[in-house]
């Protein structure tokens, strides 16, 4: 559904290094990369291995899903070799944005896409939560992720909260009018530019999301299930084919979709 009109004829495969190749995610993208007939994974990268082994097979766009503490300096290493980039990797602050515009800024023909989630599914919860936002004053965001994951929030909770916040702010509502109370540190979850967030880390899980929102008489939960890593490949595949065309800094992909 998200595939772009390939033309395998005149077009040589894009040539792709995945770094953070040996991870969960990694493994799952280079299954894809392999499968897609219009890409050549031409390196494989992660810890400990060297980075020149992307820039010496000829890799026209790296895809990192390795670990917020290591994907800006890959980042910048990319940039420096004038790579494109679409990027997984979650704990990307406005402070982190800010700095990869500043190593963008002499590259102008550069492109790196930056995605919280590359579900489509996800995409559009992120969407959907945004436009709920003004109707509802009571809202929280509940995330359940596999037992493994470094990170909590995950990036996607972090952006949705943010897009609720941005939304009620421009509506002109104030904070959740719910207690925050709590006899216990941690009960009433984290606050994300006011949007309390929660977070669950489970055997069985992938990676899940619900938004709860409420008004008087009436709840709205908005929920998405990653059952499987495949969920996230065709986002990243459309990515790294449009990642050329798109220079500079692109966060999320929702102007891909449309
Ligand atoms: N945007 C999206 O749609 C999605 C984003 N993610 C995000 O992607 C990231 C990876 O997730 P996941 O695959 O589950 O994590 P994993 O820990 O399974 O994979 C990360 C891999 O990167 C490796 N690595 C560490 N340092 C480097 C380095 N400097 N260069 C290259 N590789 C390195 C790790 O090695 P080692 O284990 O030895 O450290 C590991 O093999 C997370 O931030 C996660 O939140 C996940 C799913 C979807
Ligand atoms: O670590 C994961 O698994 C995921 N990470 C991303 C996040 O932090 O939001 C995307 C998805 O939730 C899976």
């Amino acid at each position: 559904m998200l595939d772009d009109d390939i033309d395998t004829e005149s077009n040589p495969p894009l040539r792709v290094g995945v770094l953070g190749a040996r991870g969960r995610m990694g493994i799952e993208v280079c299954k894809a990369v392999n499968a897609a007939e219009d890409m050549e994974l031409v390196a494989m990268v992660d810890a400990g291995d060297w980075l020149f082994n992307v820039s010496d097979a000829g890799a026209e766009v790296v895809i990192d899903f390795t670990r917020p503490d290591v994907v800006m300096d890959n980042l910048h290493w990319c940039i420096d070799q004038g790579i494109h980039s679409v990027v997984g990797t979650s704990g990307f602050t406005p402070d982190r944005l800010e700095q990869l515009n500043t190593w963008l800024a002499p590259k102008p023909d550069l492109g790196v896409v930056i995605a919280p989630n590359f579900g489509i599914g996800a995409v559009l919860m992120m969407r959907f939560a945004q436009q709920a936002a003004k109707y509802f004053d009571s809202v929280e965001v509940i995330e359940r992720h596999h037992p493994n994951k470094v990170d909590a929030p995950s990036g996607t909770a972090v952006r949705t909260a943010e897009l609720i916040a941005d939304a009620r702010a421009t509506a002109g509502m104030g904070a959740a009018p719910d207690a925050t109370s709590q006899s216990l540190a941690g009960a009433r979850g984290a606050e994300v530019e006011g949007v309390r967030v929660h977070s669950i880390r489970s055997a069985g899980s992938i990676a899940h999301q619900e938004v709860l929102f409420g008004a008087t008489g009436e709840t709205l939960v908005l929920k998405h299930d990653s059952t499987d890593r495949a969920s996230f490949m065709p986002g990243v595949l459309l990515a790294a084919r449009r990642v050329s065309d798109l220079p500079g800094l692109t966060f999320g992909i929702d102007t891909l979709l449309d």
